[in-house]
């Protein structure tokens, strides 16, 4: 079975749209539970408008990957749940919101609790610590809005020129959906 990187930062882990896990678990948890509690949080990352997703496990392990630099996600909002097994180290280190990773300098530490998870901005400048024994797999959701990613890109910040592709893409779309009225969801 083909397999590609979880994303251009991980080597270990895997996609769930390759193990057809996105139809049946991924959009129903981003449409029923997801989009409903970002409208509430982030109105303004276009948390009501979700309307794609990438979703992949990060596997981290002695002689795999250790650790994950600083970085902005690929997504306007991202869910990151601990799923185990059993380790140490490894806590996710937040900074400001498209901060220069130069300019980090008193870090938020978010320690895992596995069987927990953690919403934030995609372009809340984070990343992961070493980590120091066991195996850390992490469930990892990038949510786009296309309605805020069509106009400005998250990773370049400029005004991206669409080009044709398959699937959810990198959530760019050529027609945005209508906006939900959370208070319509039940
Ligand atoms: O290792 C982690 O838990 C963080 C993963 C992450 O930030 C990402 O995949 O974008
Ligand atoms: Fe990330």
């Amino acid at each position: 079975m083909p397999k590609g990187r979880p994303n251009t930062m991980n080597n270990y882990g895997v996609l769930l749209h390759e193990l057809g896990l996105d139809e049946p678990l991924m959009t129903p948890l981003r449409e029923r539970f997801l989009q409903p509690l970002m409208a509430l949080l982030y109105p303004d990352c276009g948390g009501g408008r979700l309307d794609s997703h990438r979703a992949f496990v990060v596997k981290y392990a002695l002689g795999q990957d250790l650790e994950l630099g600083c970085h902005y996600d690929n997504a306007e909002l991202t869910l990151n749940v601990a799923l185990g097994k059993v380790f140490t180290g490894g806590a996710l280190y937040f900074g400001g919101f498209f901060q220069a990773p130069t300019a980090l300098t008193e870090p938020l530490e978010v320690e895992h609790v596995v069987g927990q998870g953690v919403l934030h901005r995609g372009g809340q400048l984070h990343g992961a610590r070493p980590l120091g024994t066991g195996e850390r797999w992490n469930l990892v959701v990038w949510l786009r809005a296309s309605a805020v990613r069509n106009r400005l890109c998250p990773m370049c910040r400029c005004e991206p020129d669409l080009v044709d592709d398959e699937g959810f893409s990198d959530g760019f779309t050529r027609e945005e959906p209508t906006a939900v009225d959370v208070c319509a969801l039940t």
